[in-house]
């Protein structure tokens, strides 16, 4: 459940817990509110979608979570641990935990480093044997398919972009993490590799109950693979719940834009968009009200001066919308 603070209940299978979270960056223009007081949970082993267009604050969400950004407001509950009040030694031991995988593959990797180096960096930390470090890459290799008599030696730029990816998602695995947030991670790849890539974390995920968190612009990549999906605009939370429901039925005037610019996500309908009009205001001034209301098809007076908060539109789908649709 999103957007609900800390009035929210959590079950026992919670991993982790976002509440009020805001993160603030100054710039020459002034500071602001990259996310402005968002709130989610995801449970042990789901996968939970976060999406919205560019600089909505998805990427800076993910990064909180692993204290990478300064956390301006609000709490994380991670497991038992507050992540805004660990020590930092503490916070390093969580973040083998909690590993991130990134849009650029081989931008994340390092390029001195052979495929192997790479995924025994991880276990090294651990204080494994050289041997137990071995075989243990070789079979993390595997498991990302990546054979080690193959690509062992290899260096990150004699790999196309999806092997460079599934060997960041190798290095991730050999950490043995409970948590993956995986930024845009199959964007920069060929449709057909998007699909073998997702398929792969998918299979991972089985195998490793692993609890994913999946950054994406794209609607339609967040559809195969979440759980549960978490609309983002502008630093706000303006849909949550599940995947289905949300794509079946949007409650949020944006989600339904974002959902009409995708070309064919019904092939049925065709493609509907471009639904999406106008700018994205600036984080410095956002509108008054709704920050959505700008562009909004359904934008009327109230809009303009209260801000919608969060509620139930249907049992397990929220919305912060004071025109919720149909
Ligand atoms: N280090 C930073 N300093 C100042 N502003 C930043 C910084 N990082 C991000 N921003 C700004 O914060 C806002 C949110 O950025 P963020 O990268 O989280 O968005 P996003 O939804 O992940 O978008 P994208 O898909 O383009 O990465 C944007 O306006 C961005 O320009």
């Amino acid at each position: 459940m999103a957007g609900s603070g800390t009035a929210h209940l959590r079950g026992d299978d919670t991993l982790l817990s976002v509440q009020d979270l805001e993160v603030e960056y100054r710039t020459k223009g002034g500071s602001f509110k990259a996310v402005g007081g968002i709130s989610f949970d995801v449970r042990r082993g789901e996968t939970l979608g976060i999406v919205g267009e560019s600089g909505c604050g998805k990427s800076t969400t993910g990064r909180a979570v692993l204290r990478l950004d300064p956390i301006a407001g609000g709490r994380i509950r991670y497991g038992d641990e507050w992540i805004e009040a660990v020590p930092e030694r503490r916070m390093r031991r969580l973040r083998r935990e909690m590993q991130m995988i990134f849009q650029d593959p081989v931008g994340s990797l390092n390029p001195r480093r052979s495929v192997k180096e790479i995924v025994v960096e991880g276990l090294a930390i651990g204080g494994s044997s050289v041997e137990d470090q071995k075989a243990a890459a070789r079979t993390v290799l595997d498991q990302v398919g990546l054979p080690g008599e193959r690509f062992a030696d290899m260096v990150p730029r004699q790999l196309s972009g999806g092997q460079a990816q599934r060997l960041a998602i190798g290095r991730a695995l050999a950490l043995n993490p409970q948590l993956l947030i995986c930024d845009e991670p199959v964007s920069a790849l060929d449709v057909s590799v998007q699909a073998q890539i997702l398929n792969l974390l998918e299979e991972l995920k089985q195998e490793f109950d692993l609890t994913i968190v999946f950054i994406a612009h794209d609607l339609g990549v967040v559809r195969t693979v979440s759980d549960n999906v978490l609309v983002m605009y502008l630093g706000k939370v303006c849909e949550f719940g599940d995947s289905v429901e949300v794509y079946d039925r949007p409650a949020h005037p944006y989600t339904r834009a974002l959902l009409d610019s995708v070309p064919l996500a019904d092939p049925d309908k065709g493609f509907a968009g471009p639904a999406l009009q106008g700018d994205i205001p600036s984080p410095l001034r956002p509108p008054t009200g709704c920050r959505f209301r700008s562009r909004c098809p359904v934008a009327q007076d109230k809009c303009a001066v209260e801000e919608p908060v969060m509620r139930e539109v249907r049992p397990g789908q929220f919305a912060a919308c004071h025109h919720p649709l149909d």
